[in-house]
């Protein structure tokens, strides 16, 4: 492999996943032989993506809960409202919304600086609330999140740039959702998996062919050539 290759910024859900979310397997043949660091950068609460960086064996290089949570270098940071995200679930759950998580809510049981609610929830009525509240609802196609306007992967992954004393600009990042359009606005290239959204489509310099992992595997594939 060529030793020359870029450090990576990786999108999760959509991008190394299949399109319910399942984990491409051949995650494990490319990201734990990468020369370059990789980052996951995710809408998911902390322990997913740490999980996966250590079933992986690389680095735990994680933006998590959109930019709320950043892991880098072994250091921790936080930012996000999650009182004020809690907030809004409730008086949500108040005004005949539901979550639409079942008896045990491991989507939002670990998650610090936001709240994600289920796609079956009344959209309208969620963003109604959120409005009313000052904070702002994201749909990445996999949950809809309630989070602090400002809080976003791009930022976060600066964050933990200046942490590894690393050029963003040097990255290369794949997505598929609006929750990585900030991201694509920060690294050097940026590619959309064909099954991406709009506002990552619009967001990347390059909207690829292929979907899901395959998306991803030929941006990989092109970056060793
Ligand atoms: O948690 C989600 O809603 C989406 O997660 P992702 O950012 O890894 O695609
Ligand atoms: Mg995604």
């Amino acid at each position: 492999m060529d030793s020359d290759a870029p450090p990576l910024v990786l999108d999760i859900d959509g991008t190394l996943t299949d399109d319910p979310g399942a984990l491409d397997p051949r995650a494990f043949d490319v990201l734990p032989e990468w020369p370059a660091p990789v980052v996951l950068a995710t809408g998911k609460a902390f322990p997913y993506p740490v999980s996966l960086c250590h079933y992986l064996g690389i680095d735990k290089n994680v933006v998590a809960e959109n930019g709320g949570v950043v892991l880098a270098d072994e250091t921790v940071t936080y930012t996000g409202d999650r009182e004020r995200a809690q907030a809004v679930a409730d008086e949500f759950v108040a005004r005949g919304g539901d979550l639409g998580w079942g008896a045990f809510d491991e989507t939002n049981y670990w998650r610090e600086t936001e709240i994600a609610v289920n796609r079956s929830a009344d959209e309208e009525l969620l963003r109604e609330v959120a409005t009313e509240f000052e904070m702002e609802v994201i749909d990445t196609g996999y949950a809809y999140h309630v989070k602090t306007p400002g809080v976003e992967k791009g930022v976060g992954f600066e964050r933990l740039c200046e942490t590894l004393s690393m050029d963003p600009t040097e990255f290369v990042a794949v997505g598929d959702s609006v929750n990585d359009a900030s991201t694509f606005g920060v690294v050097g290239r940026s590619f959309a998996v064909a099954n991406a959204d709009e506002a990552a489509t619009a967001a990347a310099d390059e909207v690829l062919t292929e979907s899901y992992m395959d998306g991803t595997l030929s941006v990989l594939e092109r970056l060793r050539e």
